[in-house]
């Protein structure tokens, strides 16, 4: 009888002290187990006198059923708690920034040609592609750049072999359109370019370039300024002026050179204009007669007029991104800025 009460106090005493459902399951596996303590004094029943077994096993079970109800209370109170404490860690504060999941960038590159197909395809122009690789008829002799000229030695030319090039300039596009003979033109021709130069902030061997033509009856020089003013303002806002300031080049004339004021500082002159208020954006001028011959139109009937810009400039100064080289190291943490 006081051993069953050991067992009991005991048993109870080491219940309260577990802490943790392991340390309550390993009492109980102590007192209730088959090698239990309890179970111990069960199976010592046969050296019980016989008229005494059914009291003593009724208080055996008396005791038993005590801990069982003990431990079952505090397996329940342990569950809570660890419940309580995992609904604590685990809570999900939902006003915290949601992750934001990686998306793809256009490159500047991109936006930049988009952005000017946009101006042009809304003039009603048409956007057209030719081959890169191109003959040197088309991409000199054609536009009026004679055999020994300086622009087509191999300083600035990539040469496949003597009759064929690496493009320079979309110019070709323009000539295979103007062959075809299907007058008026309003095109523009954007696409990859080849320059022998030198590798520097702001040259690359291959870049790209997007040209303009248009050819009409009655095309003048106004409709040229018009144009491109029209194209400068969509690009770098209303307030942009622009001045045209005369220069040369072999397949236009009379040739000259768009700058546009600052659309950091309004003209006033900053660093980014280099104090100078202006901006140079493009070569332009009224298609040269002989180049129209050449393709077979007749320069009494029509004119036209033709501009280049190179695109990587266009994207270079609207995102002020001072080396030309960043535009093609695929450096992730660049391109996801635009
Ligand atoms: C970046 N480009 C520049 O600085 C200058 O580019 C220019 C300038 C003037 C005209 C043209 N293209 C052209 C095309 C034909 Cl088919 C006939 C006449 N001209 C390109």
């Amino acid at each position: 009888k006081e051993k069953l009460q050991k067992i009991k106090e005991e048993a109870m005493n080491r219940i309260a002290a577990s802490d943790d459902l392991t340390k309550l399951n390993d009492v109980r596996v102590a007192v209730l187990g088959k090698k239990g303590e309890l179970t111990a004094v069960l199976k010592s029943m046969k050296d019980v006198l016989p008229e005494e077994r059914p009291a003593f096993g009724q208080l055996v079970n008396e005791v038993r059923s005590e801990i069982e109800d003990k431990l079952e209370n505090a397996k329940k109170a342990l569950e809570a708690k660890e419940l309580e404490l995992r609904l604590q860690n685990e809570v999900i504060d939902v006003t915290l920034p949601a992750k934001k999941n990686k998306v793809g960038h256009r490159h500047p590159n991109t936006i930049a040609l988009e952005e000017v197909e946009r101006i042009f395809i809304g003039m009603g122009y048409e956007v057209v592609e030719g081959p890169e690789v191109e003959l040197d008829y088309y991409n000199f002799e054609a536009l009026n750049i004679p055999a020994n000229h300086p622009a087509k030695d191999e300083q600035d030319t990539f040469y496949i072999n003597n009759e064929i090039v690496l493009r320079t300039q979309t110019s070709p596009v323009q000539v295979r359109e103007m062959e075809k003979g299907k007058l008026p033109i309003r095109m523009i021709a954007p696409g990859r370019v080849f320059r022998a130069d030198e590798v520097d902030a702001t040259h690359s061997p291959s870049f790209h370039q997007i040209e303009g033509l248009v050819i009409d009856k009655h095309i003048t020089f106004s409709d040229l300024k018009g144009t491109l003013e029209e194209f400068a303002r969509e690009l770098f806002g209303p307030d942009t002026k622009v001045k045209f300031r005369p220069h040369h080049f072999p397949f236009t004339e009379p040739s000259a050179e768009m700058d546009v004021t600052c659309f950091k500082c309004g003209g006033k002159g900053c660093r980014f204009c280099k104090g100078e208020g202006w901006i140079e954006i493009l070569g332009c001028g009224m298609v040269h007669p002989r180049v129209l011959r050449m393709s077979g139109i007749d320069p009494e009937e029509y004119s036209g007029f033709a501009f280049g810009v190179g695109l990587e400039r266009i994207a270079l100064l609207k995102y002020e991104i001072d080396d030309m080289r960043l535009l093609y190291e695929n450096d992730d943490r660049f391109l996801k800025q635009f």
